[in-house]
């Protein structure tokens, strides 16, 4: 593994020669962390990411040596499809990560059914609050456009930006991104930011370059308008933050 930091940010580079490399550096460094809480505190929190990436890293957590009878699992995010489509975060996690020794792990679900609106971000956010806090371990992924979670750049600008604030007490939100055929629900950028470790996990020279521009842009500073919303999660507090990428 080659570990650089990045000047200009402080940000830990972290990058291996391919995908199956890296999800065993990065299954270590996240089962290190769990493990880390798990000897201090009687539970693990650990916040998930869907879409394509993060499938190798589930797969290496799941026969990892934790007690995951102690650690509880949520998403970052999910695309507002019940369990079973083929698009829902929760079925990818399911599938993947909840597996074998992490079997025992519980699992705090972001779709919820037959509820209002108002009632599904009332009873999530109160779940997501009753787990370890700060989270013990975040897990990012990024698009190509620069969302992180389901903070999507061309959301619409108040709920973008109302799901960026650190004045925002809510911890969760619906985002209706037009890029994007489903309605997003997603942990707000405060919510994710509350965590002892963040990594952000990328693959492919296109999201290299979509993040080192993202940085350049930002030059380190705090998020505001127009930069890439992955840098709201990664330029506050950077030494909690380590980038995990490959080819
Ligand atoms: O839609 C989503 O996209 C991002 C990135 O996904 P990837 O397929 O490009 O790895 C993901 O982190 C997020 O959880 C997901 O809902």
């Amino acid at each position: 593994m080659t570990q650089t930091v990045i000047e200009s940010s402080g940000l830990h580079w972290h990058e291996e020669p391919s995908g199956a490399e890296l999800a065993i550096s990065l299954g270590k460094a996240v089962a290190e962390r769990l493990q880390r809480t798990l000897s201090q505190a009687d539970s693990a929190s650990l916040v998930v990411s869907g879409g394509s990436t993060p499938a190798p890293v589930f797969s290496y957590l799941a026969d990892a040596d934790i007690d995951w009878a102690r650690v509880c699992v949520t998403l970052a995010d999910e695309r507002w499809v019940p369990p079973g489509h083929s698009d829902s975060n929760e079925t990818l996690v399911r599938d993947t990560l909840l597996q074998n020794k992490a079997a025992a792990a519980s699992f705090i679900a972001l779709y919820r059914e037959g509820v209002s609106d108002e009632q599904a971000l009332q009873q999530i956010a109160s779940d997501v609050l009753g787990m370890q806090q700060p989270f013990s371990v975040v897990m990012l992924g990024m698009g190509g456009d620069g969302h992180t979670a389901s903070l999507f750049p061309d959301a619409p600008v108040l709920e973008l930006s109302t799901a960026m604030s650190l004045d925002n007490d809510k911890t969760v939100a619906f985002m209706n991104p037009p890029s994007v055929s489903q309605r997003r629900i997603t942990l707000t950028r405060a919510c994710l930011l509350n965590s002892e470790h963040r990594f952000l996990h990328i693959t492919g020279a296109g999201k290299r370059s979509v993040l080192n521009a993202a940085l350049e842009t930002c030059k380190g500073k705090t998020y505001q308008s127009g930069f890439a919303p992955v840098t709201g999660l990664l330029t506050e507090q950077p030494e909690n933050a380590s980038i995990y990428w490959s080819p």
